[in-house]
C-alpha cells in the first residue's frame, strides 16, 4: 500500500499562495539545529550517565521537599498554632527542620556533582576540538580568522561550562517545581489558584518587552567589547610600529571613542535587564496583596482557613521563581547552544587523515623526487601551478627561484600535502605520494623556514621539537652541526635559557640557526629551506649557510631561493614564473643562456 506522502510544513500555505518569509525558514532552520546540538550536548553529558542520574533523582527530591514545606507550615498554623494544641507541634517542627537540612544536603550535593559533570563534560568538548584542530588540513586555516578560532576553543566552550554548571539542574528544578506548585495549588483552592495566574500574562508581557530591548542591547555591547578587544590586541602586537610612527595620541583616541560605544550599550543593556528583578517584585507583591485580600474574605467566611492562605503565599512564591529562572535560563541556555554549534561546527570538519587506514607508510626514503604533469590552483578560476614536470635525483640541490608570486611555495605545500594536487602526480622514490600516509611522508621532511616558529621554552625544548626522543647530548650535538653552540653556551642559562614564544630574546640569525640544529636533529631525508630575506649581520650569515650546507649533504634539498648568490652551487635551478617552469639548469648554463635567470640575476646583483 502506498504512504500517504507527509505534506512539507508550508505545504497548506503554498496552495494558498501565502509567502513563507526567509525568517521563518531561517527560523525552522535554527531550532532543528538547536535540537540536534541538545542531543549531542546529552550525548557528551551520558558520558557521566550514573552520577546524572543521581542529580536528576536529587532534583526531583528537593523540588519535592520545596513543596512539602510551606504545607507543613500550613498544616501547623491551622492544626497546632490555632486550636493551640502543643502536643505535635514540636515533632512538626522538628520534621520541618529535617526537611530544611535534608533539601540543602541535596542541593549542595546535587551542585557538587554537576560542576563535575559539566567540566567534564566541556573538558571533552574542548579536548575532542583541539585534536581534530590539529588533523584538520591548511586550506581550512586559510579560510578562518586565527583569533575567532581561539575563541572557540576558550569563549564558547566557557558559555557552555557556565551553563551547564547550572542551567541543567535549575531548568529541570524549575519545571518541576512548576508542575507540583500549580498541582498543589489546584488542589487546595481552584479559586485562589485562578488569582495567582492572573500575573502569569503580566509576568509574560512584561518580560517581553524588556527582553526584546535588552537582547538587541547585549549583542550589542558584545560586539562592541569584540572591536574593543581586537583593537587592544592589535596595538599591543603594533607597538613598535605605533611608536615609530608616533600614532599613540591616535590610538589613543580610537581607544576612547570604542571604550565609549561600549560604556553607552553597557548603560542601557545593564538598565533594562534591572527592571526584571523590579517586574517580578511588584508583580510578587501584587500576587501577594490579592491572595491575602481575597484570602482574607474567604477566610472570613469560612470557605479557607489561615493556614491555606499561608501556604499560597508561600506557593505564589514558589511558582513566580522558576518562571522567573526559565526565563533567564533560556537566554543563557540559548547563548551556550549557540556556542557548542559552534563548538561541533569545527569537530564536523573533515580532518586530513580521515580516509588514510588503508593508506601504505612511506618507509625511508633516498630522496629521488619527480613531479609529473603536476597541476593546482588554490581557487577554481585561476590555476597556480600548471603542468610542472621535474626530476631531482637522490642527494641532490634543487633551487625554486622566480618573481614574487611566481608559485615557488606553492610546489613545496605540494610535495609536503599540505594541499592536493588538481592533477598529475609527486612521486617518492617512484611512489605516488598521494598514496601514502600523509605523517609517513612528514616525518621524512626537515624545513628551515624563512620565520623560524619558536615555542615558550627551553633552548633545548625547542631543538628537541625535531625528534623528540633525542638524549641531550645529541642535542647539543646538532647545536653543533649547526653552529649555534657558541651562541646558545654564551646566554645566561645555556642550553636551558627560557625563551618567550616569539624568540624576542635573540636574535633572528640565532633563530635561524636553532631552526637549523632542529632539522639536524630530525635527520629528514627531504629538506627544505626557505631562506631567510631579513637582513641577518654577516658572520651570522656565514655561520648560517656553512650550517646549512652541512646540513644539506646527502639529502635532497628544496631551496626557495630569494637572493640568487646563495644558490649558485644548487645541481638544478628551475626558474618559475607564473606557476610554469620556464628554464632549467645550473647557474652557469642559465646565465649563459641569458634567459629570465640572467635577467634576475642582473636585477639581483644589482640589488646588493
Ligand atoms: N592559501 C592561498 N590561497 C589562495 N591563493 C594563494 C594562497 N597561497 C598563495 N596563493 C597565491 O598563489 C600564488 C603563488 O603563491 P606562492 O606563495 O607559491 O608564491 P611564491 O613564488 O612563493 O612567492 P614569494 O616569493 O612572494 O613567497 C600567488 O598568486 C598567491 O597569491
Amino acid at each position: 500500500m502506498l504512504k500517504e506522502l507527509k505534506r512539507p510544513f508550508q505545504y497548506e500555505r503554498i496552495l494558498k499562495n501565502e509567502k513563507i518569509t526567509d525568517e521563518e525558514n531561517e527560523k525552522k532552520r535554527k531550532s532543528k539545529n538547536y535540537l540536534r546540538t541538545l542531543k549531542r550536548i546529552w550525548q557528551v553529558l551520558s558520558m557521566n550517565k550514573g552520577l546524572l542520574y543521581i542529580v536528576l533523582l536529587l532534583v526531583v527530591v528537593s523540588s519535592a521537599l520545596g513543596l512539602l514545606s510551606p504545607f507543613l507550615v500550613g498544616m501547623a498554623i491551622d492544626d497546632y498554632i490555632v486550636t493551640r494544641k502543643i502536643e505535635g507541634f514540636i515533632p512538626l517542627l522538628i520534621g520541618l527542620a529535617c526537611i530544611y537540612v535534608f533539601n540543602s544536603l541535596a542541593l549542595w550535593f546535587q551542585n557538587y556533582w554537576m560542576i563535575g559533570i559539566a567540566q567534564n563534560t566541556v573538558n571533552t568538548m574542548r579536548m575532542r576540538l583541539f585534536k581534530h584542530l590539529h588533523k584538520l588540513p591548511i586550506p581550512f586555516f586559510d579560510k578562518r580568522q586565527h583569533g575567532e578560532l581561539m575563541s572557540r576553543i576558550t569563549n564558547d566552550i566557557e558559555n557552555v561550562s557556565s551553563t551547564l554548571n547550572s542551567s541543567v539542574i535549575q531548568i529541570f528544578s524549575s519545571i518541576l517545581t512548576l508542575i507540583g506548585t500549580v498541582s498543589v495549588m489546584l488542589w487546595l483552592s481552584p479559586l485562589l489558584t485562578g488569582l495567582t495566574l492572573i500575573i502569569v500574562p503580566l509576568m509574560y508581557f512584561g518580560m517581553k518587552w524588556i527582553t526584546k530591548r535588552t537582547g538587541r542591547l547585549f549583542k550589542e555591547q558584545q560586539k562592541n567589547l569584540g572591536e574593543l578587544n581586537g583593537f587592544i590586541e592589535e596595538t599591543i602586537s603594533g607597538q613598535r610600529i605605533i611608536k615609530t610612527f608616533s600614532q599613540e595620541e591616535k590610538v589613543t583616541a580610537e581607544f576612547l571613542e570604542k571604550g565609549e560605544k561600549l560604556r553607552v550599550a553597557g548603560f542601557w543593556a545593564q538598565t533594562y535587564s534591572g527592571f526584571i528583578p523590579k517586574l517580578m517584585n511588584v508583580l510578587n507583591n501584587l500576587s501577594f496583596a490579592v491572595i491575602a485580600g481575597i484570602g482574607g474574605i474567604l477566610a472570613l467566611n469560612g470557605a479557607i482557613s489561615i493556614g491555606v492562605i499561608v501556604i499560597f503565599v508561600e506557593y505564589s512564591r514558589q511558582f513566580t521563581r522558576p518562571l522567573n529562572d526559565l526565563a533567564n535560563q533560556f537566554n543563557t541556555l540559548l547563548s551556550a547552544i549557540a556556542g557548542a554549534e559552534r563548538v561541533f561546527e569545527i569537530i564536523d570538519e573533515e580532518g586530513e587523515f580521515k580516509e588514510e587506514s588503508r593508506l601504505q607508510e612511506l618507509s625511508k626514503v633516498l630522496g629521488d623526487v619527480v613531479f609529473s604533469n603536476v597541476t593546482f590552483s588554490y581557487e577554481e578560476e585561476s590555476k597556480t601551478v600548471k603542468n610542472v614536470h621535474l626530476h631531482v635525483y637522490p642527494g641532490e640541490t634543487a633551487a625554486f627561484v622566480g618573481p614574487t608570486g611566481a608559485g615557488k611555495t606553492t610546489m613545496i605545500n605540494l610535495l609536503s600535502r599540505f594541499y592536493e594536487v588538481d592533477s598529475g602526480q609527486i612521486l617518492i622514490d617512484g611512489v605516488d605520494i598521494a598514496n601514502v600516509k600523509k605523517e609517513s611522508l612528514r616525518k621524512q621532511m626537515g624545513f628551515v623556514l624563512q620565520d623560524p616558529f619558536l615555542f615558550q621554552g627551553t633552548v633545548r625544548e625547542n631543538i628537541r621539537y625535531g625528534r623528540l626522543e633525542a638524549t641531550d647530548e645529541e642535542v647539543v650535538e646538532a647545536a653543533k652541526l649547526a653552529n649555534a653552540h657558541s651562541f646558545i653556551t654564551k646566554l645566561s642559562d645555556g642550553y636551558d635559557t627560557l625563551l618567550s614564544q616569539d624568540g624576542s630574546g635573540i636574535s633572528q640569525g640565532q633563530k635561524q640557526l636553532l631552526s637549523i640544529a632542529r632539522a639536524f636533529l630530525a635527520r629528514p631525508s627531504l629538506l627544505v629551506l626557505d631562506e631567510a630575506t631579513s637582513s641577518i649581520d654577516t658572520i651570522t650569515e656565514l655561520k648560517i649557510q656553512a650550517a646549512l650546507q652541512e646540513l644539506m649533504k646527502g639529502r635532497t634539498s628544496f631551496v626557495i631561493a630569494h637572493r640568487l648568490n646563495t644558490i649558485q652551487n644548487a645541481d638544478r635551478i628551475f626558474v618559475l614564473d607564473d606557476g610554469q617552469i620556464i628554464e632549467e639548469g645550473t647557474h652557469e648554463t642559465l646565465l649563459e643562456r641569458e634567459g629570465f635567470y640572467y635577467q634576475l640575476h642582473g636585477k639581483s646583483a644589482a640589488s646588493f
